[in-house]
């Protein structure tokens, strides 16, 4: 079977970096590009970081082009999440300066010269604030239905955020975007941290992962201390939650997971700015709503949580060079 055509959007951060180099392990997808992001830092950064990751790669070959520094609104990310991913994004361990650069092309222009060449087969998977994916969006009405698919890493459905009670943090980055993106009639699936806070790597995987020999384990088990302590201070458990990871593992296999299809809007102010609010209820309602009217997305609901774990692990521990 053809493999998928991927562009990673990512804002690397310790978990996007675990799932990006999942991805280059995971033989059902060809990754044709990153984009990149702020969010768990700065655009310039995540740039950076991308370019490194290609290397510790060996994959100099495949392209990054620079995404947005502001949100939508125009408001630069105060809240950039060093407290969990370290001051340069991958647990402070100072990555060399990357010997590549960006495109000259940005990331909306680069997703829409990917969208226009391969019309029908380019999966999309958005680790980050979604202000690049709207701005694509917003630039060829033609894009949302000639992606193939949008694997959205977002929102928290039925449960409390992670920012505070009311949002998760990559829709509280951009919730214009990530309304805009919801509503826009592309293939979409979205994973909250509903999913994500179930899907867990232990503090034993990680000693696993620093006892191995493979390049890829022992990279994310150097990287990975900061995030662990964070998770071991903020939520008290012996673990971290695989956000990124969980959003690849959608894009390489949805079985591992269940979905629930409605429309999902964004409050975009107010104490719950950023909240996600998904009907699905199938009710007629008797007046019309903002919900009324706007396509459908598929929100997961349930997921093999051990399963991906296994296959993080699988794929980290395996050494393909
Ligand atoms: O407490 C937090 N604040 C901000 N960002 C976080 C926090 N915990 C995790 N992430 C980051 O945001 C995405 C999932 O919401 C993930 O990319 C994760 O690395």
């Amino acid at each position: 079977m053809a493999k998928t055509k991927l562009i990673i959007d990512t804002d690397p951060g310790i978990d996007d970096a675990m799932a990006i180099l999942m991805a280059f392990h995971s033989p059902e997808v060809e990754i044709i590009g990153l984009t990149t992001i702020f969010g768990n830092v700065p655009t310039s950064l995540a740039t950076h970081n991308a370019l490194h990751l290609l290397e510790v790669i060996g994959r100099e070959d495949v392209p990054v082009a620079q995404g947005c520094t502001m949100s939508l609104k125009n408001v630069p990310k105060v809240r950039i999440a060093d407290f969990v991913h370290g001051k340069d994004g991958l647990g402070n361990t100072n990555p060399s300066p990357p010997k590549r650069k960006a495109l000259d092309l940005s990331a909306k222009e680069f997703l829409l010269k990917m969208i226009n060449t391969f019309p029908g087969e380019v999966t999309v998977v958005a680790l980050g604030p979604l202000t690049n994916i709207a701005m694509a969006i917003r630039a060829d009405p033609m894009f949302a239905k000639n992606v193939k698919q949008i694997v959205v890493l977002g929102g928290a459905f039925f449960v409390n955020g992670n920012v505070n009670p009311a949002s998760e943090a990559n829709i509280l980055g951009d919730p214009e975007a990530a309304d805009i993106v919801f509503t826009s009639g592309a293939d979409i699936l979205v994973v909250g941290i509903n999913i994500t806070h179930q899907v867990v790597m232990t503090d034993d995987h990680l000693k696993q992962l620093g006892q191995s020999e493979s390049a890829f384990a022992k990279y994310v088990y150097e990287i990975s201390h900061f995030y662990f302590d964070y998770h071991h201070e903020a939520y008290d458990m012996k673990g971290v939650y695989l956000h990124d990871p969980t959003a690849l593992a959608a894009a390489v296999d949805p079985l591992l997971f269940t979905f629930a299809e409605g429309v999902v809007r964004v409050q975009v102010d107010g104490i719950s700015k950023g909240m996600t609010i998904f009907n699905n209820t199938g009710k007629r309602w008797g007046e019309v709503t903002e919900w009324c009217n706007k396509p459908s997305v598929k929100v997961a609901v349930t997921v093999d949580a051990n399963q991906i774990t296994d296959m993080l692990m699988e794929r980290l521990l395996t050494d393909v060079k």
